[in-house]
């Protein structure tokens, strides 16, 4: 019989942290630890709140009755690395020190890695993060961006992109590097990953500007009215910064991030929340298409993830724009829990590497 493998996941947010404890690929119990903005508001920088995420990580996994000496590995949602392939990868120093001084940027998910090494240092077992958010597998010509200066970077929600991909492949009796597939993921972010044969070759950057509006985020802007507004004297770095990420999307349009009370407002009769709610799903939609041209009209199915998938609207809107394209295949909500104990478990038994970052 195959040995049984206990493993702690961890995936912090910007507002909470979800923990998850699986023995082999069974759930043991999971939890969302939320953080109000009194508690995180106190830290300057995502780093400086390790200690505090860790504390109250280490308290609910012994409130939910499991020791940390029982644990194999421990892993974490890795965050904003130098630029890496998909996979599995051990958590060392070297990746330690690029998370804590935020190499590409400042996200929560940085603390992903740290908090589980900690852990897992403690107790001698190993730790990794799997698929962070800039795993970057683009094919040449889609990092050319138009202007020498600047590149196109690949930042996107690489673990549930790849996990509801995988999903898919099982679906239709083929491995993830057999199949080609666009996963438009639909969070508070939104990214399109065109992935042909295992590898997401063209995706549009969630974080920086990049493909649809989200609920917080603009998406693509029309970068000559943003030039002059950036110069119009009114605004800092931070003012725009903030306009793009956070204040962007839904929040800039209606004042409300959550999808749910946008559809209350179109109930209700409010003609503009259906417009911005609907442009969100064109857009949406829009990006996959791009993706099929990507994967030159070979799209084995069309993924939709996220907590907006489980709108029936907003799908119904995407798929009249691209079921002509392949099969729509709705997963709601986020497969990255498990995602992060099959990566962990992969390695443990031996089916794969782990890599070295
Ligand atoms: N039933 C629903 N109908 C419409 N929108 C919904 C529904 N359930 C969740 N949402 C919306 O999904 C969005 C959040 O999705 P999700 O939980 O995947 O994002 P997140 O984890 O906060 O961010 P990200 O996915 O970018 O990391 C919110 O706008 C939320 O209102
Ligand atoms: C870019 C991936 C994760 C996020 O949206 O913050």
């Amino acid at each position: 019989m195959s040995k049984n493998f206990k493993i702690l996941t961890i995936n912090p947010g910007s507002t909470s942290t979800k923990i998850a404890v699986f023995d082999n690929e069974e759930l043991v119990f999971e939890k969302t630890l939320r953080h109000s903005s009194e508690e995180i508001g106190k830290y300057e920088k995502i780093s400086d709140q390790f200690e505090f995420r860790k504390n109250v990580i280490e308290e609910a996994v012994k409130e939910n009755g499991v020791k940390l000496e029982e644990l194999d590995a421990v892993v974490g949602r890795g965050g904003l690395l130098k630029p890496i392939e998909g996979g599995t990868y051990k958590v060392t120093d070297n990746m330690i020190k690029d998370l804590k001084t935020g190499v590409l940027g400042e996200h929560a998910s940085n603390l992903g890695g740290i908090i589980a090494k900690e852990i897992a240092d403690k107790i001698n077992v190993p730790s990794f993060i799997v698929d962070p958010v800039v795993v970057d597998e683009l094919q040449d010509v889609a990092r050319i961006s138009g202007m020498p200066e600047i590149e196109r970077k690949s930042i996107f929600h690489a673990l549930n992109q790849k996990a509801t991909a995988r999903r898919a492949a099982v679906e239709m009796g083929k491995t993830y590097e057999e199949i080609n597939v666009i996963v438009a993921h639909m969070g508070g972010g939104i990214s399109v990953g065109a992935h042909e044969n295992g590898k997401v070759i063209d995706v549009a950057n969630a974080l920086d500007g990049e493909g649809p509006f989200s609920p917080e985020r603009t998406g693509g802007l029309p970068v000559g009215d943003l030039a002059k507004m950036c110069f119009s004297g009114k605004y800092t770095l931070n003012d725009i910064k903030k306009k793009i990420k956070g204040n962007g999307g839904l929040v800039g349009y209606l004042g409300t991030n959550d999808g749910r009370d946008v559809e209350k407002m179109i109930k209700e009769g409010n003609e503009k929340a259906k417009l911005i709610y609907e442009a969100m799903a064109y857009q949406v939609a829009k990006e996959i298409g791009a993706c099929a041209t990507v994967l030159k009209g070979k799209v084995d199915a069309i993924v939709l993830t996220g907590g907006i998938a489980y709108s029936k609207m907003f799908v119904n809107w995407i798929q009249e724009r691209v079921s002509f394209i392949g099969e729509v295949k709705v997963y709601p909500g986020e497969d990255e829990m498990i995602a992060l104990a099959q990566g962990g478990l992969r390695v443990l038994r031996g089916e794969e590497e782990a890599k070295t970052y």
